[in-house]
């Protein structure tokens, strides 16, 4: 067994524990009814075996007819509950399974290099959690039963007829033994199977977010074959596990058979007399029993063998899951939404700080050293591409960094993650707006805030003179990121969300790059009238907003060096 099936092996065992004493319960009810069978088998014989060869009339025989049909009803009813209870344990184990990914996948940086690719996210959060189903639902419950039942039977049977007894003892067990040599690739197979599916719902989200762009170059035929060809590849790895699950029930039919025949053909040879294994005479009710039994001995083996791929679904499901969004483990981060905070303005110092490019190949900053006191106003300059926006994510705790960033004199990594939420506001210079109404995703600052609140942070945000021209005002749903919307209005719509907030540190990227003077003129004196009395930090290319700010840094090489602007200066950096 490899080394990751091991480890899917292990996590699995972990999560059975969440569901509770249901899926024990799936587990002892089936047993219990196979408990049962044996009654009903050695009733039914009995009453044939006395209406046949003792001529009982049916009337003495009427309350062990009863009883099969009590035992029958009883049967069902707790195979129904079974059912019913692993149905139910699985559920509560995918929710909670369904859960914990969610969160862990907040509460991670959105900005880290391994974030996963988000078709590939909602593959493994929904279609590789829902194939975890079969396995607690119905294999485990099924391998249970393969595990004890036989071997029940087997031990019943071997006191009354030791032929039988034998048959079934050593043929039940050489069952799964033959079905996991057919199956031997089985695991790889699945593996790959559940790899391909990611990679095509990987692959299809992403081009369905292109689709824009593929279309204006023209690419869609290719893409369209593309796509093809992961499906085909899909399609070909999921004929290859099919391939393998028939094999092996094939091969678990045979040898079935050939043991129920075996028994058969046995029972028949000692009644003609041809046979004489035994050391006392086989009754009718006997040999009834014992045919009665032999298909019962490789059910639950049939059972297993029906429900053997989900064992190995869940497996690659788990394996995937890690894969995409790391180790499955048991602490859960907890989310809470940001507490409401106070607006006091927080200290910055950057201490020996380094900056990295995401694939940590290329340093944009180094060692750099900052002090912003709190309440000050600073700019940030520099040319493209030279560390602007990574420099505010690292304040924002959403990079990693060498050296130390302190808030308030307190390292990021002490701050807890709401409370740092709650005290800082970053505006990235791509935000992301949702298919909503402008309304709402003002909102999304401050759930639940009044409609006054949301129209004064959208008057200050300079929302207010496009959305009136809109059809249904701030209540007109745009598009998805935003589709509809210019980039300078769309940029307004997020930065009216900073008024809604009581930030102690406000990081704003570029908050004026698609706005004319007039217009970036107009934000600067809104921002700088909020920003009073709390830290502010822009990344900005505009020498004309910078020039309002108390200072200004520039990022020139590796290193940060002050600039003096004078408020005459306009242009671009
Ligand atoms: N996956 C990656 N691998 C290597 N380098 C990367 C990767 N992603 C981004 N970068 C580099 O990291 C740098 C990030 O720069 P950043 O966005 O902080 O610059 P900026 O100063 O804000 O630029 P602008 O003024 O254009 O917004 C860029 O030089 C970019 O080329």
């Amino acid at each position: 067994m490899t080394k990751q099936a091991k480890s899917a092996g292990k996590t699995l065992s972990r999560l059975q524990r969440r569901a509770g004493a249901s899926l024990w319960w799936a587990i002892a009810l089936p047993l219990v009814s196979g408990g049962l069978l044996v009654w009903q088998a050695a009733t039914l014989a009995h009453v044939v075996g006395q209406a046949v060869e003792s001529r009982v009339e049916l009337t003495a025989l009427l309350p062990s007819l009863a009883l099969i049909l009590a035992l029958m009803g009883a049967r069902a009813l707790f195979s129904g509950i079974g059912d019913w209870l692993g149905t139910r344990g699985a559920e509560a184990i995918k929710q909670a399974l369904r859960q914990d990914l969610l969160a862990g996948l907040l509460a991670r940086s959105p900005r880290r290099q391994d974030q996963p690719h988000s078709g590939a996210a909602v593959t493994a959060i929904i279609d590789q959690v829902e194939a975890l189903d079969g396995y607690f639902a119905r294999y485990i419950p099924a391998a249970a039963q393969a595990a004890l039942l036989p071997l029940v039977f087997g031990a019943i049977i071997l006191p009354l007829d030791w032929v039988a007894g034998t048959l079934f003892l050593v043929s039940a067990p050489l069952i799964p033994l033959f079905m996991a040599l057919v199956g031997w690739g089985a695991q790889a197979a699945t593996d790959r199977q559940a790899q391909a599916l990611s990679r095509l719902s990987g692959r299809f989200a992403d081009r369905l977010r292109g689709l824009l762009t593929l279309k204006l170059f023209g690419r869609e035929a290719a893409e369209t074959d593309g796509i093809m060809l992961a499906s085909e590849n899909l399609r070909r790895r999921t004929l290859r596990v099919l391939g393998i699950a028939f094999l092996s029930s094939a091969v678990l039919e045979f040898f079935a058979a050939l043991g129920v025949a075996g028994v058969a053909l046995y029972l028949g040879l000692t009644f003609i007399d041809f046979l004489h294994l035994r050391s006392s005479p086989l009754t009718l009710e006997l040999a009834l029993f014992l045919l009665l039994m032999a298909p019962e001995v490789y059910n639950p083996l049939r059972l297993l063998a029906a429900h053997y791929h989900d064992r190995a679904a869940a497996k690659a499901a788990v394996a995937e899951i890690e894969a995409q969004l790391g180790f499955l483990t048991d602490g859960v981060p907890t989310l809470s939404d940001a507490a409401p905070c106070l607006g006091r303005a927080l200290a910055v110092t950057l201490s020996g700080v380094t900056l990295r490019t995401p694939d940590h190949q290329r340093v944009l900053v180094e060692n750099i050293e900052l002090d912003i006191a709190p309440g000050q106003h600073i700019a940030l300059l520099g040319p493209s591409g030279q560390g602007k926006s990574t420099l505010l994510d690292a304040i924002a705790g959403l990079r990693t960094h060498e050296g130390d960033i302190l808030l308030d004199g307190k390292p990021l990594g002490d701050w807890p993650e709401h409370h740092l939420r709650a005290r800082t506001f970053l505006l990235t210079q791509r935000p992301r707006l949702l298919h909503a109404s402008l309304a709402d995703n003002i909102a999304l600052a401050r759930p639940g805030a009044s409609r006054r609140d949301i129209e004064t942070a959208a008057e200050r945000a300079s929302v207010m003179p496009f959305a009136a021209a809109l059809p249904y005002g701030l209540d007109t749903i745009i598009g998805e990121d935003g589709l509809g919307l210019s980039g300078g209005q769309a940029q307004r719509v997020a930065l009216a969300r900073l008024f809604l907030r009581d930030a102690g540190l406000i990081l704003l990227d570029e908050p004026t790059a698609h706005l004319d003077p007039a217009l970036e003129a107009e934000i600067m004196s809104a921002l700088l009238a909020y920003a009073r009395g709390r830290t502010l930090i822009v990344a900005t290319h505009s020498h004309a907003a910078a020039a309002q700010l108390d200072k200004t840094w520039r990022i020139a090489g590796q290193s940060l060096v002050p600039v003096a602007i004078s408020a005459k200066r306009k242009g671009v950096a």
